[in-house]
């Protein structure tokens, strides 16, 4: 598709949002727009936007598709500015915020002028952010939530799930008020949950120095969403703010339910509690990328000598395969082989690795689950 394409807010999201349109539409032209100019300028130097505008005025009066990739309280102030321009009669104005219910409820002053608003939310992500973090691959086989409304015509819907073809997302329609239910319990709940286990960590290590380096491995693992924007996490439970004290709620009967079974000892409750967990958790898919993304991990069994990283890393950046993490699994003293765990941003990606490390090397590889 031809056409200007104007980003407000250019980050992770935003940023590689861009790279996808440019990728899928080579005729396009993306502008960007960011708060912080040095982003927008930093967005152009590595090529993720064409050009960038000096404000959301200029950027927004000649584009056939704006996108909103701010943060939700911006976007609800964004979405009022738009409204008082004078823009294309045929633009399309979608947002990514991960939340949509206030965000559509602002959309009203865009309806009232006559513009088309489709609410959009990429479920893929990342605890980075910035649009140094961008990548083309971020939303490969995600699912990428629409809440337009019922009088939004059909063809402008297709025509957005168009320009954002190249994300090669799985394309869903919902309401807002689902979309905020399904999202706080997947993802935003998640993230409150991760934050407290992390800083009831902090309160008890007081005194108790041995506590940072036995939290390592598992402890990080499982909270790593705890390292996500504060800003961006602060408005988002903002904007969610029912459903998320509704879950907040439950989540204390779950915990009163796992202290009654602790003070009665019972043995048997604690066995289920933690089977029904398991097979609940067996049975999520292992291959959909949902709200809080996986890592495509390879495990690779390699001999224990010193430079045997650099020697697996360095067969991949021969072919250009970039990972996004990197760590040793700790082996027995008495073993002369290790497992390395390498990190990829895409299945893909993982793949290749794959393909590589066998061809350079004798070293057997797996796939985790
Ligand atoms: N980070 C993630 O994993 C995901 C985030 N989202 C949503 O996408 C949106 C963007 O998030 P990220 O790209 O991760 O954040 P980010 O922090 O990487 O980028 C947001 C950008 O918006 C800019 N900005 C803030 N206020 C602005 C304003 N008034 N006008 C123009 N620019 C402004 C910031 O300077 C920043 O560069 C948020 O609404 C977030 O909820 C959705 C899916 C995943
Ligand atoms: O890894 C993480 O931090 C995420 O959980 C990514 C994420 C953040 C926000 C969203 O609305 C959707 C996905």
């Amino acid at each position: 598709m031809k056409g200007r394409v104007f980003v407000i807010g250019l980050g992770l999201i935003g940023g590689s949002l861009a790279l996808c349109i440019k990728k899928e539409h080579k005729d396009s032209i993306i502008i960007g727009y960011d708060i912080y100019p040095e982003q927008a300028r930093l967005g152009k130097m590595l090529g993720v936007i064409d050009e960038v505008a000096d404000d959301i005025v200029e950027g927004a009066k000649t584009a056939d598709l704006i996108i909103i990739s701010a943060p939700v309280i911006e976007t609800e102030t964004i979405i009022h500015l738009l409204a008082g321009q004078s823009l294309k009669p045929e633009v399309i104005i979608t947002d990514t915020g991960s939340t949509k219910r206030k965000i559509v409820a602002n959309a009203a002053s865009l309806k009232e002028k006559g513009y088309t608003f489709i609410g959009g939310h990429p479920m893929a992500g990342s605890h980075k952010s910035g649009v140094s973090a961008a990548k083309e691959f971020l939303f490969e086989n995600a699912f990428y939530l629409f809440t337009p409304e019922d009088h939004i015509e059909i063809s402008k819907v297709e025509k957005l799930k168009e320009w954002l073809k190249g994300t090669n997302a799985k394309f869903l329609t919902v309401t807002p008020d689902n979309h905020d239910y399904l999202t706080g319990i997947v993802s935003h709940f998640p993230h409150i949950i991760a934050a407290s286990i992390v800083r009831q960590t902090e309160r008890l290590a007081e005194g108790e120095s041995l506590i940072p380096r036995l939290a390592a491995g598992g402890f990080r693992d499982i909270t790593r969403i705890a390292s996500s924007s504060p800003e961006m996490w602060k408005d988002i439970l903002l904007h969610n703010r029912e459903v998320l004290i509704e879950l907040i709620d439950k989540w204390q009967e779950e915990m009163d339910w796992v202290k009654v079974l602790l003070e009665q000892e019972n043995s048997e409750g604690i066995f289920r509690y933690f089977l029904q967990a398991k097979q609940y958790r067996d049975g999520l898919p292992v291959r959909e990328k949902g709200a809080i993304p996986a890592f495509y991990d390879l495990f690779v069994d390699v001999p224990d000598y010193p430079g045997v990283v650099s020697e697996v890393t360095g067969y991949l950046a021969k072919e250009n395969i970039s990972i996004t993490n990197i760590r040793i699994l700790e082996t027995r003293e008495d073993e002369i082989y290790g497992v390395l765990v390498i990190s990829f941003q895409t299945e893909e990606d993982r793949g290749r690795a794959e393909r590589c490390i066998h061809s350079c090397s004798s070293y057997a590889t797996s796939i985790g689950t």
